[in-house]
């Protein structure tokens, strides 16, 4: 793959490598870290994806200025310095082409680029979501206060050049952080959601809840977790870290019920409409912390057959590994984008005596070093636990 700022961007540091090398050094990658951490697993080969390029269904790109002339593009690697980058290979083309014409209306509109070292400017970031199979796109900006002189004429312009977009809204972000969008959403056009397709369900999401990246990718994740999962009529679910309940609700029509705990309550408003959209009666969901859920669950004697974990890259804690196998589920699921992070809690959940041999690997970022990870774990005695199922 050719991209003339692919060394400096902080984007995909295996671009010179095919997917089948892509896929072996991550597979060995994984492998690595079990043995580092003594876990005999048998690691099955990465599921590529079709589509290796163009596939990123969320995109954040910052501003800056050269010689007056407003630039925008990805942050280089391990910086904040932006890295002027107008067709990058791993957005949609719309997504491009939104980011050129933004790029040329804050120019016309002197709209003020934020600068982190003084913490003077307004525009921070334009963060930018694509539906695949809807090919809805949602656009926000990233503000350092609320007032927005030019908003108006800004969301007019893009909202009359380019059809896609269902809605644009701001996010007032006055902090001195690196975190991208804080907790105040002002409303510019839409409702502020879109609406993909996915493992044929409708599923809406807002500016602040979690979508996977790879949409086409999701799909052979959740059908993997399906599988692994092998769920009867009688099983009840219980879905941690649900996001906008996209794993629960592929789940709900092989199980019993299904519950979904997520801590941002924005996404847990986009489950419950999801549900709702795709007429799915046996799913609820709670904004709570899934470890405090659990505790509570275990007060109230509540049984769940199946509890899926799927958490952000730092993965779990020491908590949640007490409290969900305190539950007594027959299987856990975990999902991760950290094999590192997952191997970690793998060796705790041992403790706890519930392991497994297989795990299985999707690559949800082509050219990037990422691998999403996916096995089930089932209770085994912990007398065995050495002899039959790990090295030491
Ligand atoms: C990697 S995402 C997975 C979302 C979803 N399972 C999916 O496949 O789209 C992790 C989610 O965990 C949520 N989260 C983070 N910490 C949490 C906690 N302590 N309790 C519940 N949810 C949490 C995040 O808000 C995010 O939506």
């Amino acid at each position: 793959m050719k991209c003339k700022v692919g060394k400096i961007c902080g984007g995909c540091a295996y671009l010179s490598k095919s997917m089948e090398e892509q896929a072996s050094i991550k597979k060995a990658q994984v492998e690595e870290l079990a043995q580092r951490n003594h876990l005999k697993l048998r690691v099955g080969d990465v599921l590529t994806a079709k589509n290796t390029t163009h596939y990123r269904n969320k995109v954040i790109v910052g501003f800056a200025k050269n010689k007056g002339k407003v630039y925008s593009g990805l942050y280089a690697a391990k910086s904040h310095r932006v890295v002027a980058c107008q067709n990058c290979m791993m957005h949609p083309d719309i997504v491009n082409k939104i980011i050129v014409k933004i790029e040329e209306l804050v120019s016309s509109m002197k709209i003020e680029l934020y600068n982190e070292k003084t913490r003077t400017g307004l525009l921070r970031h334009v963060l930018i979501r694509y539906a695949h199979k809807t090919d809805e796109v949602m656009v926000v900006f990233v503000t350092s206060k609320k007032m927005f002189p030019s908003r108006r004429n800004l969301v007019n312009a893009l909202v009359k050049e380019f059809k896609e977009i269902k809605t644009i809204v701001q996010n007032v972000n006055p902090r001195n952080t690196s975190i991208v969008q804080q907790d105040e959403t002002i409303l510019l056009y839409g409702d502020g959601m879109i609406t993909d397709e996915l493992c044929s369900l409708k599923i809406s999401f807002s500016n602040r809840s979690f979508y996977q990246i790879h949409s086409e990718q999701c799909e052979v994740l959740y059908d993997m977790a399906r599988k692994m999962c092998d769920l009867t009529k009688t099983d009840t679910v219980l879905d941690t870290y649900c996001g906008v309940g996209t794993i629960g609700l592929t789940l709900a029509s092989s199980c019993k019920n299904v519950t979904g705990v997520e801590i941002n309550p924005e996404a847990i408003e986009n489950a419950k409409l999801n549900a709702k959209q795709n007429n799915i009666k046996n799913a609820k969901f709670i904004s709570m912390d899934s470890t405090r859920y659990m505790m509570e669950a275990k007060k109230f004697r509540n049984h769940y057959d199946v509890i899926i974990l799927d958490p952000p890259r730092a993965g779990t804690t020491k908590d949640f590994i007490e409290a969900s196998t305190s539950l007594q589920p027959k299987k856990i699921l975990y999902i991760s984008c950290d094999p590192k992070t997952m191997m970690r809690d793998l060796v705790m959940f041992r403790q706890k005596g519930y392991m497994t041999n297989k795990i299985e690997l999707v690559d949800m970022f082509p050219f990037t070093e990422h691998i999403e990870s996916i096995c089930v774990l089932t209770k085994r005695e912990i007398g065995n636990v050495n002899k039959k199922n790990y090295k030491r």
